[in-house]
Parts: structure tokens; C-alpha cells; sequence
């Protein structure tokens, strides 16, 4: 179980490092008070869990790939540009999948809640 022990720093690091990661964890806690208000169906749980995971995947990753890119060139350089754009363009790429689910699949749920 050490493996398990760095991985939960790993995880700790990011929040406390990681302004983005605050707001993802902000975001995570208000999404499943949502769900458990609303009384999402498990497919439902199964869609927004998947994206939540989506995003914290791509920030941990996203992270990762920039400490590596400081590492291996702390001086400006084009391809390190690049390394860190492409890295942020995977995160955008799965929050606005993240967005797309919560619209499509919480939001219908919250309005038919709220006119009940
Ligand atoms: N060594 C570098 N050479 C060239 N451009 C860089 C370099 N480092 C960063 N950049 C540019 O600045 C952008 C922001 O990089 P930075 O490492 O500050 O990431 P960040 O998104 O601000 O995350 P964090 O706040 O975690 O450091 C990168 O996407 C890249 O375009």
C-alpha cells in the first residue's frame, strides 16, 4: 500500500499547490450536494462521476507534465511552450466535456426537481 500513500500526496500536493485544483474540488463537492439533493438515477451518477474523474485526471496530469517540462528546460524555450499548451489544451478539452455532461444530464434533473 505505499504506492497508495503517494498517490493521496500526490492528490494533497495538487490542492494545496493548484489554484485551478481548489476550484475543481469546490466544484466536485457542490456537483455530489447537488446530486444527492436531486436524487440523481446511478446512470446518472455514472455520467457526472465520469467526468469529475475526467478532470481531476487531466489537472493531475496536466500538472505532472509541466513540473517535468521546468525540469527538463527551466530556460524559455519553444518546445517547452508547446509541452505546457498541449498539456492545458487536454484539460480544456475534458472540462468542456465535464460542462456538456452536467448540462445535459444534472441540469434537466435540477429544473424537473425544482418544478415539482
Ligand atoms: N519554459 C517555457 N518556455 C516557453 N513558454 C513557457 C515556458 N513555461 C511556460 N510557458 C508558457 O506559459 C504558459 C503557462 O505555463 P505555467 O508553467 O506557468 O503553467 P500554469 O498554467 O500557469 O500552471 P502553474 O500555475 O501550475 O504553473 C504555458 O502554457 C506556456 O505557454
Amino acid at each position: 500500500m505505499f504506492g497508495l500513500k503517494h498517490a493521496i500526496n500526490g492528490l494533497v500536493e495538487l490542492i494545496k499547490n493548484e489554484r485551478n485544483a481548489r476550484f475543481h474540488l469546490v466544484s466536485t463537492a457542490v456537483v455530489i450536494y447537488v446530486g444527492w439533493k436531486v436524487g440523481f438515477e446511478p446512470s446518472e451518477w455514472l455520467w457526472i462521476s465520469l467526468a469529475v474523474a475526467g478532470v481531476w485526471v487531466a489537472e493531475l496530469l496536466n500538472t505532472s507534465l509541466e513540473r517535468i517540462t521546468d525540469l527538463v528546460s527551466p530556460e524559455q524555450s519553444e518546445l517547452a511552450k508547446k509541452a505546457k499548451d498541449y498539456a492545458a489544451g487536454a484539460v480544456l478539452v475534458m472540462a468542456i466535456w465535464a460542462i456538456i455532461v452536467f448540462l445535459l444530464v444534472a441540469v434537466p434533473r435540477i429544473l424537473m426537481s425544482l418544478m415539482l
